[in-house]
């Protein structure tokens, strides 16, 4: 079994009486793209200090790349790049001087620095800009400063909170890219902190549902689709005509058939397997011609409306 890099063991953190995380466990792989996923307030950024050892858990024990955090905050740090929401630097520095001003903290010799600096602003496509000041950066020049300053120590892992936050739609898609391309290509552990679904779902090899302190599911957004609306795990669009009362029942007797609904636009077929092919052969069968079939993908848009926002049944997240 792979070693997990990052493991959180039952951790909490109580502030007064409120609990901001509570009993929190979880593991991430080397080499994972995993995407903290919940609304404001629900303790995202409050784990990731417990990790970087920034913040002491009131119980439980935080372990990344082999250290307890809490013990051996310097350890990991040493390891783990961490860019928070507001990063500063030095707004009358060039970017290249703010990296160069960040290996000297970490003690990496000026050549390499030298190096390093210039080899990352040309990754996060900053090469053209590096010595521009990094006041004059946009918040999507800055973020991706950002990645480059949090690279010079050379880490196993990143971690980014909110790390598009700000930036427009463009920039994004660059970023994520970027992420993406880090991961793949140089095998960094990636865990970013996030309220937009889109964005997480795009990059994310796993994604943690959290909410009031406590993380609520976990998994590929399949697998977290599959939990959610096990009973209706499939559906299928069929647009068939004529569509009569025999082809429905006939539909409705497939075996994992919950209902066939049929709209203006087509025949709706809800079941707890892939019976596409049987609902073409049942068509065709019939008579009936067959314009098209799909299948419907759910997104982490309808998982997280089922958390959060009410859903059915008013929600996972009021009755956890
Ligand atoms: N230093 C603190 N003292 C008291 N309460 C705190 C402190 N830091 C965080 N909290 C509370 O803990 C809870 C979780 O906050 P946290 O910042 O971890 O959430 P978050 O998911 O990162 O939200 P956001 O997306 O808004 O950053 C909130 O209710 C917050 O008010």
């Amino acid at each position: 079994m792979v070693e997990p890099i990052i493991q959180l063991d039952h951790i909490s953190k109580k502030y007064d009486q409120q609990y901001a995380v509570n009993e929190l466990t979880l593991s991430i792989e080397k080499g994972e793209i995993f995407g903290l996923l919940g609304p404001n307030g629900a303790g995202k950024s409050t784990s990731i200090l417990m990790m970087l050892g920034l913040s002491e858990p009131t119980s439980g024990r935080v372990q990344v790349c082999g250290m307890d955090s809490t013990t051996n905050p310097l350890a990991v740090k040493k390891r783990v790049g961490y860019l928070p929401d507001d990063l500063g630097f030095y707004e009358q520095m060039t970017g290249y001087e703010n990296l160069l001003f960040t290996a000297s903290l970490n003690a990496i010799p000026r050549p390499i620095a030298e190096e390093r600096a210039r080899d990352l602003l040309t990754k996060v496509g900053l090469k053209e800009s590096g010595d521009k000041k990094a006041g004059k950066y946009s918040r999507g020049m800055r973020q991706r400063l950002g990645l480059a300053d949090v690279l010079m120590k050379n880490p196993e892992v990143i971690i980014l909170d909110e790390p598009t936050l700000g930036i427009d739609p463009e920039g994004v898609r660059e970023l994520l890219a970027l992420i993406k391309r880090l991961n793949q290509e140089e095998g960094i552990t990636v865990l970013l902190s996030s309220h937009q679904l889109h964005q997480v779902q795009q990059i994310c090899d796993r994604v943690g549902i959290f909410v009031q302190g406590k993380l609520l599911a976990e998994g590929n957004v399949e697998g977290l689709a599959k939990q959610l609306f096990f009973e209706d795990s499939f559906v299928i669009y069929a647009k068939a005509n004529p569509v009569d009362n025999k082809l429905n029942e006939q539909l409705q007797d497939l075996a994992g058939v919950n209902r066939v609904v049929e709209t203006d636009e087509h025949l709706e077929i809800y079941a707890e397997t892939d019976i596409s092919s049987a609902v073409a052969r049942t068509v065709v069968e019939a008579g009936s011609d067959l314009f098209y079939i799909r299948k419907k993908n759910y997104g982490l848009d309808e998982i997280y409306h089922r958390y959060f926002e009410g859903g059915d049944e008013g929600g996972k997240a009021s009755s956890a």
